[in-house]
């Protein structure tokens, strides 16, 4: 079995995939190394031969859970990590290992998905977008903050804006001007991220006309996808790129 994690800013993303090709016996979404064990651990049979990871946090946090995983499973770990080409995408960074791996991975799952230009977006605690043209070369993307972080500093930075989750997660049940203050955030944070995935879309026009793939993935992406209806929903795409960056003999 293979285990295989996406370790984000806010989560932990893992799945395990049975020992005949590709069938997914487990996965989840976990805050916390500790709960990642414990989600593991929980999985009737589990016999892990393999792992391969993917972190965009400190090297302290990354190896303090392949120390964890290694103690509690006895199983060696691979992580991706930064380069300048592969698959057949050339990154497009000036300096190429400064480039996020879970962007980097989640463009390869997409060029490959789409055999030519993609578009590749990312909603999870930063939103990014990356523009792949057919020849695989990465034209660069752009950063901005997701929802977690702009209600957050909504919350942080003002007096008066207050609310809990249940209440945020009824305020988009629809996108009419909010009557409430948390629906007046929630509504208009979303409208935020629809436009800037409106300007990506733009510029993707601008660059190849309609001959190009939408891919959009992160914890988020389904609050965009109505504006896009070509775009594909792939919330595996990280772990695509990550079979191609890390594959196991
Ligand atoms: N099943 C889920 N578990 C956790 N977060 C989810 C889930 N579905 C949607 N979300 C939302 O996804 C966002 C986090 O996305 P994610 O891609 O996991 O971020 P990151 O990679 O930065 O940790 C949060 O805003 C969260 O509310
Ligand atoms: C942009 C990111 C913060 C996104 O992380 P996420 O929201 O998926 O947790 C991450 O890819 C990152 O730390 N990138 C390094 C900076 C860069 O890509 O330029
Ligand atoms: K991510």
């Amino acid at each position: 079995m293979i285990l295989e994690l996406d370790c984000g800013n806010s989560f932990i993303k893992w799945r395990v995939l049975g020992a005949d090709v590709g069938r997914v016996v487990g996965e989840g979404v976990v805050d916390s190394d500790l709960a990642l064990l414990e989600g593991l651990k929980g999985l009737k049979g589990l016999a892990l031969k393999h792992c391969r990871l993917v972190s965009v946090r400190t090297a302290e946090e990354t190896g303090a859970l392949i120390s964890s995983l290694t103690e509690a499973f006895g199983v060696s770990v691979v992580c991706a990590t930064p380069a300048r080409e592969m698959s057949g995408v050339r990154n497009g960074y000036e300096e190429f290992e400064r480039l996020g791996l879970d962007r980097w991975l989640a463009m390869l799952g997409g060029f490959h998905l789409a055999s030519g230009a993609c578009l590749v977006l990312d909603f999870g605690t930063a939103v990014t977008a990356d523009f792949v043209a057919r020849d695989g070369e990465h034209l660069g993307g752009f950063i901005c903050p997701g929802m977690p972080l702009m209600r957050n500093q909504l919350r942080t930075h003002t007096r008066r804006i207050r609310y809990g989750d249940l209440a945020a997660e009824r305020a988009l049940e629809s996108l009419v001007p909010g009557r409430t203050t948390v629906e007046a955030v929630e509504r208009g944070c979303v409208l935020m991220l629809r436009g800037f995935v409106q300007a990506q879309l733009d510029l993707a026009r601008s660059y190849w006309g309609e001959d190009f793939a939408v891919f959009l993935t992160g914890g988020d992406a389904d609050l965009v996808s109505e504006i896009v209806p070509g775009a594909r929903v792939v919330p595996d795409l990280v772990f695509v790129g990550l079979a191609m960056a890390c594959p196991l003999s």
